[in-house]
């Protein structure tokens, strides 16, 4: 028999007494009043302050609870136990002969009178143990709340139940990262909302979490805005990490993969040589010369489709698709923090969501319907949907199921394949810009490799090595990408001592890593020649040098989610760089004093970074670099 599940007033003193000594059957037993086994149980009922129990018990029985301690140790029934550690004990209660009852009852009716009068007072001890039992509930809960923020990563103080929302500046949020970094550490922690965020500023942080711990640090976080409203959830960046993501990446990696981009070599050359003649026909508007070239180079090498200018209505489409995704994806939605608005008819998100889900068919479907129609050729067979869905005799006879998949992998990458193309074009010439003596030095290594009298090739990249050089600055001093999307962590980690909440938002800071002064001295200068140096070095660790300064370890993602189209990136960023430097100077314009007007170093941007709109010329170098070119494309067709 234990007196736990008693009702309350097993511990006022009169009923402790007598239900102690009772059984429910109303036979006798008898119960410990021993202090140790008192203590135990009340503090067990009610928390109750022992020593006052005690007293009162023995103020109203006193020889009572002499008698029953007698009676105890008399006949060897109590034995002590220490759950709760060694001051307390529990007794055991076992049945006991009868004849012990009566003088119990004696005394207990002897003494009821002044029993009543003191009920009250254990009434009121009764709440007042109730209150310290609670105070003590949520004091224990303080400190744990305490010790669990103790132990995860530092960061800037957090408001209530918004946190650090007002924080993070929506334009170049990398460079806040980064000044925290210098308060706080490699590792940052924030929370908005509920939702932890972690942010990680050192290429060692980010390699051990993201990419040797990447099983658990590659999920994406369920958007309920783009996912479930405007039905973009097959889009290869909003993909959880799941087996579908894996069966994709692996189709992903067949059709983006080294050997299958190598195949793309002449497509690429064809386009860059396009480009170049956009450059010399509308040298003031690069950047829709870029945009054109990226376009059509991602529908080219996806379908096998050419792009003849940005007004292309597949181009056209893919562009307003990307658009409406990364508005799904950042647009601050209420929906994402409180997913139960969607039960609320008329909500503004309603009609973007029906907007999105209306535009499917003509941004996804189309280019679809529009691969499988395009005539048979080499261009279609070779891209990356032919490379995934046609058979020997170049038809679609795959499962639907596989259709679908590879349908949505093709529109998934236009997004991020062309902006960041752009994005890196600019920053080349933004830079250029600034070191004329950069551009002069890569053109006298072109001039010596190529000559003047042919374009450059793939064939050309071995011998020259400062153009690799060039392309690693731009993408370490330019950071295309500053920040990852959102790794979701997926379950608690630890790491250097810090407990790393499941369900994180882990985002690496590339702009930090690419600015690390210990990687990179002085790395707010553009120089090329700091990988020029680093190729030359000689000494044991002088590979593991230049291999752990390589931006390709870092301008493209970590883990399991980096950056899929990284090979084709490079292919054609390293054609185009080469190409418009062997063809064109880039200087900025001349102002009325004959100084150069050099244009801004000034960025923008929320995911990606990209210069702010600048003027500069585009000339080109000699008299016949127009015929070259045209000679070129003359000579592919
Ligand atoms: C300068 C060029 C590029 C840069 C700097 C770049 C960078 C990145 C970065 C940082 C990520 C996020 C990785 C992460 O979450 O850890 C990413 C993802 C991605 N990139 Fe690129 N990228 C470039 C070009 C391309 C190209 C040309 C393609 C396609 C042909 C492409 C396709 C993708 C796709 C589909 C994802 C999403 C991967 C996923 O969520 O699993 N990217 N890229």
């Amino acid at each position: 028999m234990s007196l736990q599940g008693r009702s309350r007033h097993a511990v006022s003193s009169i009923q402790f007494v007598s239900i102690v000594h009772r059984e429910t059957d109303g036979s006798p037993c008898h119960g410990l009043l021993h202090d140790r086994w008192a203590r135990a149980q009340c503090l067990a009922l009610l928390g109750m302050r022992i020593h006052r129990l005690r007293t009162h018990i023995q103020d109203i029985f006193p020889s009572a609870c002499r008698m029953i301690e007698a009676v105890c140790l008399d006949r060897g029934h109590f034995h002590a136990t220490s759950p709760w550690g060694s001051a307390y004990g529990v007794g055991s209660i076992s049945h006991h002969n009868r004849d012990h009852l009566p003088p119990i009852r004696k005394e207990m009716e002897s003494t009821t009178a002044h029993k009543r009068s003191n009920i009250w007072i254990m009434e009121g001890t009764t709440i007042a143990a109730a209150v310290a039992l609670l105070l003590a509930i949520l004091a224990s809960h303080y400190v744990l709340g305490r010790l669990r923020r103790a132990s995860l990563p530092p960061g800037p103080p957090q408001k209530p139940i918004i946190g650090n929302l007002l924080d993070l500046p929506a334009e170049e949020m990398w460079r806040k990262v980064c000044e925290w970094g210098k308060q706080y550490g490699d590792i940052i922690y924030l929370r908005m909302f509920g939702t932890p965020f972690i942010f990680l500023n050192s290429a060692e942080a980010v390699m051990d979490l993201l990419h040797k711990r990447g099983a658990i640090y590659s999920d994406r976080p369920h958007h309920t805005m783009a996912c479930d409203l405007c039905e973009l959830h097959d889009l290869v960046p909003l993909t959880k990490y799941s087996e579908k993501f894996k069966f994709e990446r692996r189709l992903m990696n067949q059709a983006l993969g080294l050997s299958a981009v190598e195949k793309w070599q002449p497509l690429v050359t064809a386009e860059t040589h396009l480009l170049l003649l956009h450059l010399l026909r509308s040298p003031d508007t690069f950047v829709q010369d870029f945009q054109r070239y990226a376009g059509s180079l991602i529908f080219s090498t996806i379908y096998g489709y050419h792009v003849e200018g940005i007004d292309d209505p597949y181009v056209k489409a893919s562009e307003e698709l990307m658009k409406i995704s990364s508005w799904a994806l950042m647009g601050g939605w209420a929906v994402d923090s409180l997913p139960w608005l969607r039960c609320i008819p008329g909500l503004s998100f309603h009609k973007f969501a029906a907007k999105c889900r209306a535009g499917l068919s003509e941004w996804v479907e189309k280019p679809h319907q529009m691969f499988k129609d395009l005539p048979d050729s080499v261009a279609k067979r070779l891209s990356f949907c032919g490379n995934l869905l046609l058979n020997e005799d170049g038809k679609v006879t795959c499962e639907p199921e596989y259709e679908h998949k590879v349908k949505w992998l093709a529109v998934s990458v236009y997004g991020p394949g062309s902006d960041t193309t752009v994005i890196t074009l600019s920053i080349l010439f933004l830079a250029l810009c600034h070191h004329p003596e950069v551009l002069q030095k890569a053109q006298k290594q072109l001039d010596e490799v190529v000559g003047t009298d042919r374009l450059p090739t793939f064939q050309d990249r071995s011998r020259l090595p400062y153009i690799d050089c060039l392309l690693k600055e731009v993408l370490r001093w330019g950071t295309p990408v500053p920040l990852t999307p959102v790794h979701r962590l997926m379950q608690e980690d630890q790491y250097r001592g810090y407990a790393l909440p499941a369900g994180s938002y882990c985002i690496a800071n590339m702009w930090a890593i690419l600015h690390d002064e210990n990687m990179y001295p002085d790395p707010l200068a553009f120089s090329p020649e700091r990988f020029e140096r680093l190729q030359q070095e000689n000494g044991m660790d002088a590979d593991e040098k230049a291999r752990l300064a390589d931006p390709y370890n870092y301008a493209f993602g970590f883990g399991r989610r980096r950056c899929p189209g990284l090979h084709f990136a490079d292919q054609s960023l390293f054609m185009a760089f080469a190409s418009i430097i062997a063809c064109f100077d880039i200087t900025p314009l001349t102002g009325a004093d004959g100084k150069p007007l050099l244009p801004p170093l000034e960025f923008a941007g929320g995911a990606f970074r990209h210069p702010k709109p600048f003027e500069c010329n585009v000339s080109p170098r000699r008299p016949g670099v127009e015929g070259l070119v045209e000679g070129a494309i003359a000579s592919a067709q």
